[in-house]
């Protein structure tokens, strides 16, 4: 017991508290039925190690009852064992979104299946050597054989199960989930063994060391057993991602889904499965990631289909947001304007004066796919068809993209005062309200569809109206730490009024971004966007569980960076530089978790 209390109890109370704040109900399930699995697949063959004499515990050291002969600190070191490596897989596969990973499972690449078959070889091999080591030579080898000839076959079922889905994962999120416990746990045992813990007995071992006293033995059941937890874990994500991914197959998705859900994920053949989702949810990850640090970072807390809904409006509103500033004339951003517009209009009806949206009751698929492929870019394809519309209100679509067209306003060739927009402090409130409050609604909207069906109306409009606050709270922040970058291409979003107050204009802005003025403003708006967040983050602990804290997550990060501006009042936004330092964003994710 005193190895338990010096090395795993400690390591498992130390990652306990790294994953907490990430931990969720599904985790709990997947890591309590590794246990279970784990724990009734390891009872019958150590207990028959034990009866056989393979292994021995001298009286002096283990203390206390037994079960089938087995020592309860042994009995115990299966479930902590799983637990620690369970904990070591979770935290370097929380930042992946797996539903990119099932890309394999038609059409796989060579590679991935010749990798497959190669590993399915090697286990089925490794399986069939234990016997004969085991039951054939017996001997010195009785114990190898016995690792393998339990341990193998078990890896060989998961490997057919989801072996592609395991090849297609980055190596640090299958390899070192394995290797750090093994690492951990040889180390451990060279030194518990040392001290005569447990033992093997001679003439059922090799005799041989991997270094100083840990058996050849020991060490290869350290590795096998881990690989176990790493390929069982993987197996149940992959159903996780084929539930999370496919709406056609599974409608509704409960917050956890239930083993017989899971069940049906394994069931549904790959030909069921719409790889032109999978490849566009992939396309979506990677335009998150090469555009969005913050909403990157963030991403990576949110679970389920939430998850990859957020994933999916962000590359919507980014596609469309480049569509409009990548275009070279006034006309050309107008364009683009229209065939937003008429892209909507395909999904709903809108009523623009009386600022209302219903959703059409049929949409003709055929004819918006024909359309998006005839009128955009194959660069925003995916973004436009994978747009969850069935799930988002018309209202603010309509909105952003009437943002846009505000923003097509400064490259007007005309040079007149219409060429800025933003004339008074209203202008600005409702251009953020376009662009960014929008997008806090459509945040919320997607929330309370996957996890608030118990949210009343009068809780979901005070949420809609902090959420439009927030957006515009960020959108402020946004500004702010752009307003040279923004000069630099035209822009200026500070009011003419507030300038007028200095005797500027928008042209001196442009001609000169770095004046002091520009700091000035700054601290206005961020003053102004840490008002509106102070009134609209309480607001937030009214969402419903499962999407509070991660989107309280997205909001920290982004308002991090409001908060290093204050703190450097001359910084300047410098292209490719992160404003926030990964560590302090890993800290505000760690307390915005911990306070949501
Ligand atoms: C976690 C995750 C994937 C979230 C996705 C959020 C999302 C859909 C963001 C869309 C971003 C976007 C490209 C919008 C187009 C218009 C625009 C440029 C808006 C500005 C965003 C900045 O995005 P950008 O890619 O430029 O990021 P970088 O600065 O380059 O890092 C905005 C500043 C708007 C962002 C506004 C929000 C995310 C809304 C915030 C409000 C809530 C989440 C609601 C809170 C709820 C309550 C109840 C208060």
């Amino acid at each position: 017991m005193t190895s338990h209390l010096k090395y795993t109890i400690p390591l498992a109370v130390l990652l306990t508290g790294v994953a907490y704040p990430i931990l969720n109900r599904v985790h709990f399930y997947q890591i309590l039925a590794l246990i279970v699995i784990a724990f009734t697949a390891t009872l019958p063959w150590d207990s028959h190690l034990i009866k056989t004499g393979v292994w021995t515990y001298p009286s002096e050291v283990v203390i206390g009852p037994k079960w089938l002969g087995i020592p309860y600190e042994e009995l115990f070191f299966f479930i902590i064992q799983t637990y620690i490596t369970s904990l070591i897989y979770i935290l370097f596969n929380q930042p992946l979104l797996h539903a990119q990973y099932l890309k394999s499972q038609r059409n796989a690449p060579t590679w991935i299946n010749l990798t497959k078959l190669g590993g399915g070889l090697i286990l089925a091999g490794l399986s069939a050597l234990g016997g004969y080591l085991a039951f054939g030579i017996a001997g010195e080898f009785t114990y190898l054989g016995l690792i393998l000839v339990w341990a193998c076959p078990f890896a060989l079922i998961t490997w057919i199960l989801a072996g592609k889905f395991i090849i297609s994962l980055p190596w640090m999120c299958t390899v070192l989930p394995v290797l750090l416990p093994t690492t951990y746990l040889w180390l451990v045992d060279e030194l518990a063994l040392g001290r005569g813990t447990w033992s093997i007995e001679s003439g059922t071992k090799l005799g041989r060391c991997l270094f100083g006293v840990l058996e050849i033995e020991e060490a290869t059941f350290f590795l096998v057993t881990n690989m176990l937890i790493v390929f069982g874990l993987a197996t149940f994500d992959q159903y996780l991602a084929v539930i999370y991914s496919f709406p056609h197959l599974f409608p509704e998705v409960p917050q956890a889904p239930s083993p017989l859900m899971l069940l049906q994920g394994r069931f549904k053949g790959t030909s069921s499965y719409d790889m032109e989702r999978i490849r566009g949810i992939k396309e979506a990850v990677i335009r998150l990631k090469a555009k969005s640090r913050s909403f990157y970072f963030a991403s990576s807390v949110f679970t389920g289909r939430l998850r990859i809904d957020l994933v999916l409006l962000y590359s919507f509103c980014r596609m469309a947001d480049d569509l409009i500033d990548d275009a070279t004339t006034h006309e050309e951003m107008m364009t683009w304007v229209t065939k937003l517009y008429r892209f909507l209009d395909f999904y709903y009806d809108r009523d623009a004066t009386a600022g209302e949206t219903t959703r059409r009751k049929k949409v003709n698929q055929l004819e918006v796919d024909k359309f998006i492929v005839t009128e955009f870019p194959p660069s925003a394809k995916s973004a436009l068809k994978l747009l969850p519309t069935d799930i988002l209100p018309g209202h603010p679509l309509y909105l952003l993209i009437d943002g846009f067209k505000m923003d097509a306003q400064f490259r007007t060739e005309k040079n007149t005062t219409d060429r800025f927009p933003i004339k008074e402090e209203k202008d600005l409130i409702q251009y953020s309200l376009c662009v960014a409050g929008t997008i806090g609604e459509l945040c919320v909207s997607l929330i309370v569809y996957h996890f608030g069906s118990s949210c009343s109306p009068v809780a979901l409009n005070a949420m809609l109206d902090a959420s439009r606050q927030m957006g515009i709270a960020l959108q402020y922040v946004n500004i702010a730490r752009d307003i040279q970058v923004d000069a630099k291409i035209g822009r200026v979003y500070l009011p003419m009024s507030w300038l007028k107050e200095v005797d500027l204009t928008p042209e001196k802005i442009i001609q000169d971004p770095l004046c002091p003025e520009t700091f000035m403003f700054r601290e206005r708006l961020l003053d102004e966007a840490f008002r509106l967040w102070t009134y609209a983050r309480p607001l937030m602990n009214g969402l419903p569980d499962g999407g509070r804290g991660p989107m309280v997550v997205a909001v920290e990060n982004y308002m991090e960076i409001g908060r290093i501006l204050r703190e450097n009042p001359r910084r300047v936004r410098t292209v490719g530089k992160a404003t926030v330092p990964v560590s302090r964003r890993a800290w505000v994710t760690i307390k915005a978790l911990i306070s949501a």
